[in-house]
């Protein structure tokens, strides 16, 4: 056999000649080069998909080298995509790759733009981007294999319009947040300090002169106690002085930094000790002293030696500990805190991740073990001396021009502020202290990335991309990698589309256009051919007609910055019509300038009736990777160890932003009462349009 047969022999014997052939001439688009994106793009490469576009934004990065393994170290700061490609070429001699370095979200890549693939695999690591993508193969009507990992879990879903869910029909969970007060009066938790630390006093320090009052307002309107949320008020008025010292030239040094520390943890705790009713029922804080931390004879609790100390041996000696951790070993108490021998892990740490309290790492079996810098448990003063260190760092630079600073999980300074600061606050409320890493994956968010997880969702994927390609839609599965040894795999039947989906139920068009001679009005009327119905438009949230208001409708589409890869949305004023999305794209070359600036669809799109929400609210979906679930459900985990589980319907889905406007537009004096709300509507074709004229309904 010769060398091309033999290397595809196997591929053929598995796919059948038929697949075979035409995957050479398939032509897909993977969109992201990272820990997916390099083990996808490896199978397709060999499973024999013989035309590929790689589109990736970023440059290589040295921390992706564990798992990238189409990079080198030679790679680092290069392009992804375009490495990606290059290394991945020569797998199979047949296969064309075309490497983008850019972002997926440019206008560039328009309707027909992704029109031109037969399949879309995603492999991205961002909603926002993955979100994008699935709108515009709903659009393009292209099928999507989307996909995610975290850790050890992982997930295959592939999407195809009509037919499946689409990424949006389900709403994502937001992230987790933590009431105001036990941010800024009673942590309880690491967590908490590190979220102090990071959202809040590095921007009150470092950020812009922002008040931070919005907050507390809030929360006082929530009913929170007036007393603490009046002391809080004090303590934010109060960074005016520090702010400046930092930003003072001569000034802005340790002695600022001490100024910091004082404020912070000397003074403000002080204040919130005055209200003794909130510390009734919870230990108080205790104020940190900083002369003392220096020469080592500051105890946290002279009294009791509890557990915390046990991990703020001051001078990195575990003085504390021979009093303090056994007491809170024998103790039991349910505290948060763990004993002086070990700190508890939340999420997976590599590497001498458990510390006794006194600085040095130690093993499952307690045995001294050196640790990495990062690693290393920080006493009291080392975390006193960082606090310095990085404050000093970080005001020179705020004296050296830089406007504000942010966090940053990559930004050695801020890091290093940032775990200074939550630990010595931890310290105050008797709350375990963190190590340099394990704060810079709990302030970063970060979930460690593990390749194998991410080959085995490779391989899924190219798996659902294949019954997709073949049309064998009653194949396509949802598979959900868990973290259950047992049972390591299930897989779920696709569910239909959800009826109230603000992305797949509406009804996509692409209009070609040249935005600088098209009006809003040309186009939406054209798009609208004889419908007389009453609408209204927007261009994302942007408003830009309604039944009463269309001056909009002389400008043209660029004097509205409604342009390529934008997408004009024409809601149904009653409500009882579908809506219709209106993707823009560029006129081809060739258009006679004598014709009309715009070539609409053909036919035009014809939205359907809507669906009304049901009134009765239909069971909730269930946990869907639950084994407990598949098992009250009597399901039989096949040969390979796999459950399926059946799609429930699913509960009514919030109303996309759309819809909300949708109903917001029942009425027709809305203009009137956006104008009340204080809200600017554009009067006429010479205005020209700033940022701020753009009337925003919602924010996401
Ligand atoms: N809008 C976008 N357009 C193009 N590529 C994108 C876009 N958003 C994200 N990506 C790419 O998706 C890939 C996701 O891969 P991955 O999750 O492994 O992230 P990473 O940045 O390589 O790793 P880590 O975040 O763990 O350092 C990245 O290479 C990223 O550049
Ligand atoms: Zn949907």
């Amino acid at each position: 056999m010769s060398t091309a047969k033999a290397r595809t022999a196997h591929a053929k014997a598995i796919l059948g000649p038929q697949l075979h052939d035409q995957l050479a001439n398939t032509k897909v688009l993977l969109v992201g080069a990272g820990g997916i994106g390099c083990e996808l793009l490896k199978n397709i490469v060999l499973t024999g998909f013989g035309h590929i576009t790689l589109l990736d934004l970023d440059t290589i990065d040295l921390s992706n080298l564990n798992r990238q393994f189409l990079f080198r170290k030679k790679d680092v700061k290069q392009s992804k995509a375009i490495i990606a490609a290059q290394t991945a070429a020569p797998f199979n001699p047949n296969v064309r790759i075309t490497p983008i370095h850019g972002n997926i979200k440019e206008p560039q890549y328009d309707i027909e733009w992704f029109q031109q693939f037969d399949i879309v695999l995603n492999a991205l690591d961002n909603l926002d981007a993955r979100r994008h993508v699935n709108k515009m193969c709903m659009a393009a009507q292209v099928p999507l294999v989307e996909s995610g990992t975290a850790g050890y879990l992982g997930q295959v879903q592939p999407l195809l319009k009509d037919r499946t869910e689409c990424f949006d029909c389900i709403p994502k969970p937001t992230p987790k947040t933590f009431p105001v007060c036990t941010i800024r009066s009673t942590p309880s938790q690491p967590i908490h300090c590190i979220v102090w630390s990071k959202s809040y006093l590095v921007g009150q320090l470092f950020g812009e002169d922002e008040d931070a009052s919005g907050e507390l307002d809030e929360a006082e309107q929530q009913g929170e106690n007036a007393q603490e949320i009046a002391t809080l008020r004090k303590e934010a008025q109060a960074f005016k002085a520090v702010r400046q010292a930092l930003r003072t030239p001569g000034a802005g040094g340790a002695d600022a930094a001490k100024l910091v520390f004082q404020k912070v943890f000397n003074a403000d705790i002080k204040n919130l000790l005055i209200m003794t009713d909130m510390w009734r029922s919870r230990a108080p804080p205790v104020p940190l002293d900083f002369d003392t931390i220096v020469d080592g004879t500051f105890e946290l609790r002279k009294d009791t030696g509890s557990a915390p100390a046990a991990f703020f041996a001051v001078n990195g000696v575990a003085k504390a500990q021979a009093n303090g951790a056994e007491k809170a070993n024998r103790s039991g108490n349910g505290n948060a805190v763990a004993s002086g021998s070990k700190v508890p892990v939340e999420k997976e740490v590599p590497v001498a991740a458990t510390t006794n309290g006194n600085g040095i790492g130690s093993n499952a079996n307690g045995q001294a073990a050196p640790a990495l810098k990062d690693q290393k448990a920080l006493s009291l003063k080392d975390n006193l001396e960082l606090f310095v260190a990085s404050t000093t760092r970080l005001a020179s630079r705020l004296q050296n021009g830089e406007e504000s600073i942010a966090f940053d999980k990559d930004d050695d300074d801020t890091l290093d502020f940032v775990t200074a600061a939550s630990n010595l606050r931890s310290a105050a409320y008797g709350i375990e202290g963190k190590t340099r890493w394990e704060v810079k994956e709990m302030a970063g968010n970060i979930i460690p990335a593990i390749a194998t997880t991410n080959a085995i969702i490779s391989g899924l994927i190219v798996l659902q991309a294949l019954h997709l390609l073949r049309k064998s839609y009653n194949e396509l599965r949802n598979v959900h990698l868990q973290f259950k040894p047992a049972v390591p795999l299930s897989t779920i039947k696709l569910s239909p589309p959800n009826q109230q989906c603000g992305v797949c139920r509406d009804t996509y068009a692409s209009v070609l256009c040249d935005p600088v001679r098209a009006t809003l009005g040309a186009v939406v009327k054209g798009i609208m051919g004889d419908d007389g119905r009453e609408i209204s438009v927007y261009e994302d949230q942007r408003v830009l007609s309604d039944p009463d208001w269309e001056d909009n409708f002389e400008r043209t589409l660029e004097s509205l910055n409604v342009t390529r890869g934008k997408f004009l949305t024409i809601v149904d004023e009653e409500g009882e019509v579908g809506t219709i999305a209106v993707g823009l794209g560029v006129l081809p070359p060739n258009h006679p300038y004598t014709e009309p600036p715009f070539i609409l669809p053909s036919p035009l799109p014809k939205p359907p009736k809507k669906i009304k929400p049901a009134a009765i609210p239909l069971p909730e979906t269930p946990q869907r990777t639950s084994l407990k679930r598949a098992r009250s459900l009597d399901l039989q985990e096949d040969e390979n160890g796999v459950i399926e589980i059946e799609p429930t319907p699913k509960k009514q889905k919030l109303e996309s932003n759309k819809r909300k406007l949708n109903e917001d537009e029942q009425s027709p004096s809305k203009r009137r009462k956006l104008e009340k709300d204080g809200l600017l509507l554009m009067d006429g074709a010479q205005d020209n349009l700033e940022q701020e004229d753009f009337i925003v309904i919602d924010d996401d």
